[in-house]
């Protein structure tokens, strides 16, 4: 058996700040060093806070920069409201393996009821098997010794190892449910008293299923780009070394070798390389933001029967007005009736309810007056129309809405929620459309933390993951987070490796302008041949802005190096990244609404195209938005971009012109509002 490296993470509050020991990570540790329940080397062993984004971040980089192939965590599965680790899990395998999970809490039900309140998750990033474990010492030793004899064989499987794989799989039947693989390893640890039995479905000779061959419908919802987890190329790995040589610090350009290109070639660009993505069939529940790629006919009219619009009475219009006998009544669902109408009655109908056969008209129950009623005052017996009723008046014939047949989509909509709506009423719940890209987000630099870390010093929280995460998910597309990555070429190498395995398209901040440190262009050219299309756009902020492509294993992918100042991300993304994966994604407009907007105050104007942030008030005098500036522009205020509805297209300085005064009509990009 191999020795697997392990690593142990504890999440817990108290333990993080001190204010109590790590007994039950200490215990793993010793477990795997000391009783064999595992042939493993503890590699990494951490403590960190009760945190979604140190626990996901911690966990990217033990999976994609140390490839662990065991990550045990302990605590934080329960149901307190700090209890994340699960959520934590989740957002970062791209394979669930629910089977661990299971027999966890089986097992665990064994020995106590109060294994219903865990929640562990276990599953796989690239090659890393992550297995959470409750936080107390007995618990998690406890449930890492139920799932302890499969985990070389589920190591194995994820590494490709099929000859040694299916050796191990066929000792683990033969010792069916029998075995306890690692029973002669309980030395000093106490005993608990229930037997290690196997999970049943171990000796039921299932078909054997290969490290690659796994089917990904297990996933959860929110997991569902995993038909993007390609192979990891050879070149995987932190054993790799870059071949950018950037250590020549002295004899870096001192200009840009890129030239400066406006902001609207750099789109014509982008869209220009962003090449349409195959096609998929998808269920019309996660049909949102997809584009079709067939028409879409209805098969039944719309209603499928003559309807009635108000709640009132069906009648024969030529009876005129006066007085009727109610000789029924038709609500909304209810089938419609066989018998034809008589002159002289009428039937009493709710808005949406089928018209009797016979009557050709509607009236509302305000133009009627109560004649005779039954004695109980449940039964109306006869009324009397007040207003002499028009044929068809207030009835939609059969078909109204939608004729049998009818092409209710055509092929290349985007599918919104209405769109989903019309697929729904006319009984449509799969569609073909163009898939979307999946989107991988990775922050740059050294001086980076994880916003829940506390602060050491010379460094700064990682804003722009966050927004850029959120950017991308509101624009409608599936992204991995890649973790930080730091300003060293191996680093980046490996981060960028762990991306391109992912997503299709990689969107990353920092390391694009002039400093020693800025190695994105770099790596991406030297390691993985990409062709930087440009690196310098004309425009504030935004500057360095660099957009590349390569082709990694067979597919393309697209990068957009977005400068880090978070203004200057969050602008570029909007600017570059949205319109690029829209153009994938199929959809015939691609680029952001412009509206044109006036100044609320003289605005001074900069070298560059500037895009100055602004909220807009409606101004009825002048019929157009007022915009009021967020203050102060400089690329590393995110506050200048918190709350802004648009960006103004501000033409650059001349010597001419040096400002804009008050009252002046500017172009503007709209921003989600
Ligand atoms: N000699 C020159 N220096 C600079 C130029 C230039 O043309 N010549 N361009 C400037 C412009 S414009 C911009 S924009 C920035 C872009 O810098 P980089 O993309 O190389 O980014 P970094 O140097 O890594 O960081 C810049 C700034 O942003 C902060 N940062 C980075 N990542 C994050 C993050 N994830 N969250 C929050 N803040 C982040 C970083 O600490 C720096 O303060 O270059 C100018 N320099
Ligand atoms: O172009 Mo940079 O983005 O000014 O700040
Ligand atoms: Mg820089």
């Amino acid at each position: 058996m191999d020795i697997i490296s392990v690593g142990v993470l504890t999440v817990s509050d108290r333990c993080s700040r001190g204010e109590a020991q790590d007994t039950s990570g200490a215990n793993l540790r010793e477990i795997v060093v000391a009783s064999g329940v595992i042939e493993g080397e503890v590699k990494k062993y951490e403590c960190v806070p009760d945190d979604l984004m140190v626990i996901k971040e911690t966990l990217i980089r033990w999976c994609d920069e140390e490839n662990l192939q065991l990550i045990l965590t302990t605590g934080g599965t329960g149901f307190s409201p700090r209890d994340l680790t699960p959520e934590a899990v989740k957002e970062v395998i791209e394979r669930e393996a629910p089977g661990l999970a299971i027999c966890m809490i089986t097992q665990s039900l064994k020995v106590t009821p109060l294994a219903m309140l865990s929640r562990p998750v276990c599953g796989i990033r690239g090659k890393s098997l992550i297995i959470t474990l409750p936080g107390s010492q007995k618990g998690s030793e406890e449930c890492l010794r139920f799932v302890a004899q499969s985990i070389h064989h589920a190591v194995d499987l994820i590494n490709g190892r099929e000859k040694h794989a299916e050796e191990t799989h066929s000792t683990l039947q033969a010792e069916g449910v029998k075995s306890d693989s690692f029973k002669h390893h309980h030395s000093h640890h106490h005993h608990h008293g229930h037997s290690h039995s196997h999970p049943h479905h171990h000796g039921h000779g299932h078909p054997h299923h290969h490290g690659h061959s796994h089917p990904h419908h297990h996933a959860p919802q929110h997991h569902h780009a995993l038909h993007h987890c390609q192979h990891h190329s050879g070149n995987h790995g932190n054993h790799q070394e870059s071949k950018a040589d950037v250590s020549k610090v002295s004899r870096r350009p001192r200009k840009s070798t890129h030239p400066m290109i406006s902001v609207s070639q750099a789109i014509e660009i982008v869209l220009k390389e962003a090449e349409k993505m195959g096609t998929k069939t998808v269920p019309l529940y996660s049909a949102l933001g997809y584009v079709l790629v067939e028409d879409i006919f209805a098969k039944d009219p719309l209603p499928p029967f003559p309807a009635s619009i108000k709640d009132g009475y069906a009648v024969i219009a030529s009876d005129g007005a006066g007085v009727r006998t109610v000789a029924d009544d038709s609500t909304a669902g209810s089938s419609p009736q066989k018998s034809e109408m008589t002159s002289g009655t009428c039937v009493r109908v709710n808005t949406g309810a089928p018209i009797p056969p016979g009557a050709d008209a509607v009236v509302q129950v305000e133009d009627t007056e109560l004649i005779k009623e039954a004695d109980d005052g449940c039964t109306e017996l006869e009324i009397k129309i007040l207003k002499e009723p028009v044929m068809g008046q207030d009835i939609r014939p059969l078909g109204c809405d939608i004729i049998s047949g009818q092409r209710v989509l055509e092929s290349g909509t985007l599918l919104g929620p209405t769109e989903m709506g019309l697929l729904a009423t006319i009984g449509v719940t799969e569609v073909l459309v163009i898939d979307k890209p999946t989107v991988a987000i990775l922050s740059t630099g050294n001086e980076l933390q994880t916003p829940g870390e506390p602060l050491k010093a010379g460094h700064i929280r990682d804003s722009n993951k966050t927004t850029l995460v959120a950017l991308v998910q509101q624009a409608g597309y599936q992204v991995f987070d890649v973790g930080i990555a730091k300003d060293d070429t191996s680093s980046l190498l490996t981060a960028l490796n762990s991306a391109f395995s992912r997503a299709d398209v990689l969107v990353t901040s920092g390391g694009v302008s002039m400093g020693e440190r800025d190695i994105l262009r770099p790596v991406l050219t030297s390691d993985f041949s990409a062709t930087v299309h440009f690196a310098q756009v004309f425009m504030k902020p935004g500057k360095p802005t660099t957009f590349a492509t390569c082709e990694y294993e067979g597919r393309k992918k697209l990068i957009l190096g977005l400068p880090g100042n978070p203004v200057s991300a969050t602008v570029t993304a909007t600017l570059y990244v949205v319109p690029l994966c829209r153009k994938m994604s199929g959809r015939k407009i691609c680029e952001n609404t412009s509206m044109k907007v006036k100044l609320s105050e003289r605005l001074y104007l900069d070298p560059r195209p500037e895009y100055h942030r602004v909220f807009l008030v409606w101004d009825p005098v002048s019929q157009l938005p007022f915009a009021y500036s967020t203050g102060n522009q400089i690329s590393s205020r995110l506050l200048s971009m918190a709350s802004a509805q648009a960006l103004l297209k501000l033409p650059p300085a001349t010597p001419e012109v040096k400002s804009l005064p008050e009252g002046t009509v500017v172009d503007a990009l709209v921003l989600a509002m």
